[in-house]
């Protein structure tokens, strides 16, 4: 079996690669960063470790990579593959759509064979939002095609990677943990299941579980840690002032859950507890600022704060970490991070209430942008100390 996955990075390898492999694919890597795609085709293999005590090692080879920015060569390649993936990051789907288009347009000319599309991103709905771009390529010919012989089933992945500090520039190390959760109502018949994988028919409280609770839970951890001088997650992690923040934040966005899909209360605490307990995971140093990454799409109206936030709100649980966090994100200045840079343009320019309105979509009336422009004035006084801790 053959599988096209885009994006050679740290899920790339360290998650998505590693199980197809196990699961007998041969991979081939597509990616637009020409060391990463020079080594892959060289060495033909990479090591997975495991942030654990034993620090478990897995090989991964009979792999290649394909240089992105050759998009006949890669388009000829997904004409001739069963499956393939992506972990890109979600803004990137639009750049790699007319690839994939291209690869479908080939394969249709000439095979009757199902190909199995996964995005395997941080947002609801990633597959989906994929086939739409990808479909803008296609002629009505072959969206007609397309539409029996092309599945596009969302997905949830979990697994924390953090950014590598190694000197093998293609082991990735990767925590224990994981969880790849396909919706099975979108597979087409002939998929061979991938190993490892939970199939389900219905994605959407697994989905919305893992990225309120999991990403929820992590970005509030970043956001306040990053206020408070903290480097890295496992440092904030033992301030306990941003447990409690990260718990509260947790058993809002907790509540809203369980009212929303029946979960079972003490199974949803347990959840809980296993998820801060990997977040602080002594094997992985894992940065406050990829956690904090691209604040704008992580404040936007359908994504780890506001959309709990709303929920919450809806069935009358009061909202103030998720709305704390909110505001701990609109004081992340990092300057490395360019949607980091345009949010404190704006609130330099228009102010906090103009800024929260357009990037969050909470009006001016709503309860929760009042509280987080209230939430967000008070944490100023975290600015100073925040420079103090690392200037020392
Ligand atoms: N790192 C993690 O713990 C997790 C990440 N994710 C999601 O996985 C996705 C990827 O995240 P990471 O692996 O952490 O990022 P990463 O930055 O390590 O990897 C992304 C890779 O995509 C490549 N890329 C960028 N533009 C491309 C293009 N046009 N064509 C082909 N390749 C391209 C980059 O060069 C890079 O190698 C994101 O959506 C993230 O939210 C999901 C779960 C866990
Ligand atoms: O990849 P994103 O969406 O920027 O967010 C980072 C998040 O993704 C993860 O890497 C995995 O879900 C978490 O560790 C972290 O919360």
């Amino acid at each position: 079996m053959k599988a096209v996955h885009f994006g050679a990075g740290n899920i790339g390898r360290g998650f998505i690669g590693l199980l197809l492999h196990q699961s007998g694919y041969e991979v081939a890597f597509v990616d637009v960063n020409d060391t990463l795609v020079s080594l892959l085709q060289t060495k033909r293999q990479y090591t997975v470790k495991l942030a654990n005590e034993q620090a478990d090692t897995f090989l991964v080879d009979q792999v290649t990579a394909l240089d992105g920015k050759n998009m006949a060569w890669v388009a000829e390649t997904i004409a001739a593959v069963d499956l393939v993936t992506t972990a890109v990051g979600v803004s990137v789907l639009k750049h790699i759509a007319a690839t994939i288009a291209k690869g479908i347009e080939l394969r249709l000319a000439g095979s009757r064979e199902p190909l199995h599309i996964i995005a395997c991103e941080n947002a609801l709905g990633g597959s989906t939002t994929l086939k739409h771009l990808v479909y803008e390529h296609l002629s009505p010919g072959n969206r007609a095609l397309a539409d029996r012989l092309v599945a596009f089933p969302d997905a949830a992945v979990d697994r924390i990677v953090p950014l590598q500090q190694n000197e093998d520039p293609l082991l990735v190390t990767v925590e224990p943990f994981y969880e790849w959760t396909i919706d099975r109502s979108a597979v087409l018949p002939g998929h061979q299941e991938i190993a490892g994988v939970h199939y389900v028919d219905q994605l959407e409280p697994y989905i919305e579980r893992k990225l309120f609770t999991v990403n929820t839970g992590h970005c509030c951890a970043a956001y306040h840690g990053y206020l408070k001088g903290y480097m890295t997650i496992q440092e904030a992690m033992k301030d306990l002032s941003i447990v409690a923040e990260v718990r509260g934040a947790l058993q809002e966005s907790g509540a809203a859950l369980i009212q929303t899909y029946q979960f079972d209360e003490a199974a949803h605490s347990q959840y809980i507890e296993q998820i801060l307990e990997r977040f602080i995971n002594p094997y992985l140093v894992d940065e406050i600022v990829r956690i904090g990454r691209s604040p704008i799409r992580k404040l936007s109206p359908q994504d780890r704060l506001v959309r709990p936030a709303l929920l919450a709100n809806q069935y009358g649980i009061t909202v103030t970490h998720l709305t704390n966090a909110m505001a701990a994100a609109l004081h992340f200045d990092y300057a490395d991070d360019p949607e980091a840079v345009e949010l404190q343009e704006m609130i330099k320019k228009h102010g906090i209430h103009r800024t929260l309105t357009e990037y969050t979509g909470l009006s001016g009336q709503s309860p929760l942008h009042s509280r987080a422009a209230e939430q967000y004035q008070q944490l100023e006084q975290w600015g100073p100390a925040r420079k103090g801790m690392i200037e020392r």
